[in-house]
């Protein structure tokens, strides 16, 4: 579960971002959506303990993140948050299990690879886990992406335009992906996009103006 009050933000003095409230339960999905420039990848990057944010709460499970210091931020969202970014950024030298592994090494301690396994299984890139991810089509790569985001088994999910470098087939089985591994791993799931190919798909949006 994920809520928060009274977000504002900026990044200088020209220019102040009110972002409106959301709640967003385990298993259950919002998008964000609105116009270039509006700062849906800044409002995740704030839900994620990125950025901090100049007032207001963000609540994940009974803890609100924007009270934590840089350091505990950093700890929390290792183990309760998955961020799926609109660029991988994958440890070059290592194979796609083992990027996945290290995520919950760096977490945990433990290289959880059962689960590392199993996760692409389930996002049928299995006979990928040994190659490198620069071996890897973007769709691929964008599978191992939500593998690794959903690799410590967060309370919440976030995704910045998971579909906007895929082809339709791609996008609309990335979606289905997203949506079926947050229910089945019970994390909230916040889609920031502009893709129109998903908007329609989902009732629950916040548009930022
Ligand atoms: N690091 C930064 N420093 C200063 N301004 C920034 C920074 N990052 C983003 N901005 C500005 O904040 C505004 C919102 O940017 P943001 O990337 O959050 O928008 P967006 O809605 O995600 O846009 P898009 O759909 O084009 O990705 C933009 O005007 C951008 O120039």
């Amino acid at each position: 579960m994920i809520s928060t009050k009274n977000i504002r933000f900026s990044y200088n003095k020209t220019q102040e971002f009110i972002f409106p409230d959301l709640y967003c339960e385990a298993g259950n999905t919002i998008l964000i959506t609105g116009d270039s420039g509006k700062g849906k990848t800044t409002y995740l990057h704030i839900l994620a303990g990125l950025l901090k944010p100049k007032t207001g709460e963000i609540e994940i499970d009974k803890t609100n993140i924007v009270l934590l210091s840089e350091k505990a931020t950093d700890t929390f969202r290792g183990k309760h948050i998955g961020v799926v970014f609109q660029k991988s950024h994958f440890i070059g030298a290592l194979t796609v299990l083992e990027n996945l592994e290290m995520a919950s090494w760096l977490a945990t301690g433990k290289k959880h690879t059962k689960r590392a396994k199993k996760l692409l299984e389930q996002l049928g890139i299995e006979n990928q886990a040994f190659k490198l991810p620069s071996q890897l089509s973007i769709g691929q790569q964008q599978r191992v992406s939500i593998a690794r985001a959903l690799m410590n088994e967060p309370k919440v999910l976030l995704a910045d335009e998971p579909t906007s470098s895929l082809d339709d087939k791609n996008a609309e089985k990335v979606i289905e992906l997203l949506t079926f591994l947050s229910k089945e791993y019970k994390a909230a799931l916040l889609i920031v996009t502009h893709d129109n190919r998903i908007k329609e798909r989902f009732i629950n949006k916040i548009t930022l103006i």
